[in-house]
């Protein structure tokens, strides 16, 4: 792996403290970080190198998935890290930055290879990288890569405006875009799953397969994060990039995952979703906002009533939308989706229905046999169960359905942004998100945005601790559906 400086800005924010740092120091004692590595962290507080390294090691104890106890390690993985006070706005100060980030390749010997990540709200994630450009810093003799986190962009219009100024700085092929959601161990296991197992390959289209559901429901409500969150509701902070990566991922047909097959095959899929008008997205998206109720046995309180939540917000938390795509595997094989805060469980998984087999009634004994199901687990379990159809010998033997279960749960599996953090530093930018998947996915959003905003779409109340609104369920019912 090429030596080089990783500049993280936002390096005093929670996002930092929880993910980006317990992921380096794993990827470090794993040995999956270059030899000669710099890290320079930077935030708009004074502070001393000292310190810095006093909240990255606190970062690791708090939130680390092993323990940093071996303390050579732990000293040796610190002693990478350099900080710099600058206030991402002022032009002056990127001089301090390029200055500290030359001075560190000087004494450690490292090219000017130097990879930015943006931890930052998104209202800097123009302002820094154009800095970088103007700077010196992205005008070194090495590569330069940046990654940026989410949101991108807040509608089609603002993140084709991002995106114009990012590409005045950074090529499309130095941006890697952050999408947690494709660095989760199971969702980079879909493609063994499907070409490593011709059993699965041969019924992955719509011959077999009556329906596909994605869910990522969340038990969490809004946190501590209603002033982003009250903006965006579920549509644009989980369906728009997550969820729509998901089909993605699901719904392309590769043999090899390469980056550039990778990239060409989502865009193939997110250009193949029938888009809906503003009017029509009333009878294929359901809203919802949760009210109070009881999650895991403790009352909380509803989405209006939470701190720095304006009382009469319209604020989606709960989305589920049925969706076609125009494209030869999957014509006439609906696509739901749902997410939501403050349901039943904590489950991102994806379920495919098998069309049921014709002539087989009477091992059945009543109209329809159980569908046959194939559940990927994503988190918080990892693992693929089946649920088929057996004859149970202890009921005279009567079909009943039986699940096959291979599950990974409890396993030391590595973190997303672990993964995500390994793959940006080798330069392998396929489980980052496009500009054309993003772009696309707005296309798909934006009406539905306008659906909202125009009141098109009735907000139905659920509460805490349910399955969402009763109409989501209706959704399906309509198609002879349900739920799994
Ligand atoms: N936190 C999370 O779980 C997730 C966050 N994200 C995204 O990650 C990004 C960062 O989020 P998060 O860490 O939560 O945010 P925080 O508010 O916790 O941190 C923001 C960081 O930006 C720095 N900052 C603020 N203003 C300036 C400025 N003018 N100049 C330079 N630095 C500045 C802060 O430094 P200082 O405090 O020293 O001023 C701090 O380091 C956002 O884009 C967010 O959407 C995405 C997914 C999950
Ligand atoms: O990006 C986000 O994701 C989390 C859910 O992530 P998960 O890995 O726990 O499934 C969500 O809570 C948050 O609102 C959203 O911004």
């Amino acid at each position: 792996m090429d030596a080089m400086t990783f500049v993280l800005f936002g390096a005093t924010g929670d996002l930092a403290k929880r993910k980006i740092f317990p992921a380096l120091y794993r990827l470090y004692i794993d040995g999956k970080t270059p030899e000669r590595f710099s890290i320079v962290g930077s935030g708009r507080r004074e502070m001393n190198d000292a310190a810095f390294r006093q909240q990255v090691e606190q970062s690791l104890t708090a939130y680390s998935r092993r323990p940093a106890d071996d303390r050579s390690k732990v000293d040796a993985f610190l002693e990478l890290f350099r900080y710099c006070a600058a206030d991402a706005s002022v032009g002056t100060d990127y001089r301090k930055l390029l200055e500290l980030v030359e001075k560190r390749e000087g004494e450690q010997n490292i090219p000017q290879n130097r990879l930015f990540y943006l931890s930052v709200a998104p209202d800097f994630f123009d302002v820094i990288a154009l800095h970088i450009a103007e700077s010196g810093l992205g005008k070194g003799s090495g590569w330069k890569r940046l990654i940026i986190e989410k949101p991108f962009g807040h509608d089609l219009k603002s993140a084709r405006r991002l995106n114009e100024k990012l590409s005045q700085a950074f090529e499309e092929d130095e941006v890697y875009r952050i999408d947690h959601y494709l660095g989760k161990p199971m969702v980079q296991n879909l493609e063994a799953l499907e070409y490593a197992n011709p059993v699965i390959q041969a019924l992955w289209n719509n011959h077999y397969i009556a329906n596909v559901q994605i869910t990522a429901s969340e038990i969490v409500g809004v946190e501590e994060r209603a002033g982003y969150y009250d903006t965006s509701g579920a549509i644009r902070d989980m369906f728009q990039n997550h969820m729509l990566q998901l089909l993605m991922m699901i719904a392309m047909h590769l043999p090899h995952m390469t980056e550039r097959d990778v990239r060409a095959g989502k865009r193939r899929i997110v250009e193949s979703i029938r888009c809906v008008s503003p009017e029509e997205a009333g009878s294929s998206v359901v809203r919802g906002q949760y009210v109070a109720g009881e999650v895991q046995g403790k009352a909380v309180p509803g989405y209006t009533d939470e701190p720095g939540v304006a009382p009469s917000s319209q604020t989606d938390t709960f989305v589920a939308a049925r969706l076609w795509l125009d494209d030869p595997f999957w014509e006439g094989v609906p696509f739901y989706i749902r997410t939501g805060k403050r349901l039943k469980e904590k489950s991102t998984r994806i379920v495919l229905e098998f069309k049921n087999p014709r002539g087989a009634m009477h091992l059945c004994g009543t109209e329809q046999c159980d569908p046959n199901l194939m559940i990927i687990e994503i988190s918080p379990n990892v693992g693929v169960v089946l649920r088929l159809n057996s004859k149970n010998l202890l009921q005279e033997g009567k079909l009943e359905p039986i699940m096959v279960d291979f599950c990974a749960n409890g396993k030391d599996i590595p973190e997303a942004y672990e993964i995500l953090l390994s793959d940006a530093l080798q330069g392998d930018a396929t489980f980052f998100a496009h500009w054309n998947e993003v772009e696309q996915s707005w296309k798909w959003v934006q009406p539905v945005l306008e659906a909202f905003e125009r009141n098109l779409v009735p907000l139905y109340s659920y509460p805490a601790g349910s399955n969402g609104p009763e109409a989501a369920g209706r959704l399906l019912e309509q198609d002879g559906f349900t739920w799994w």
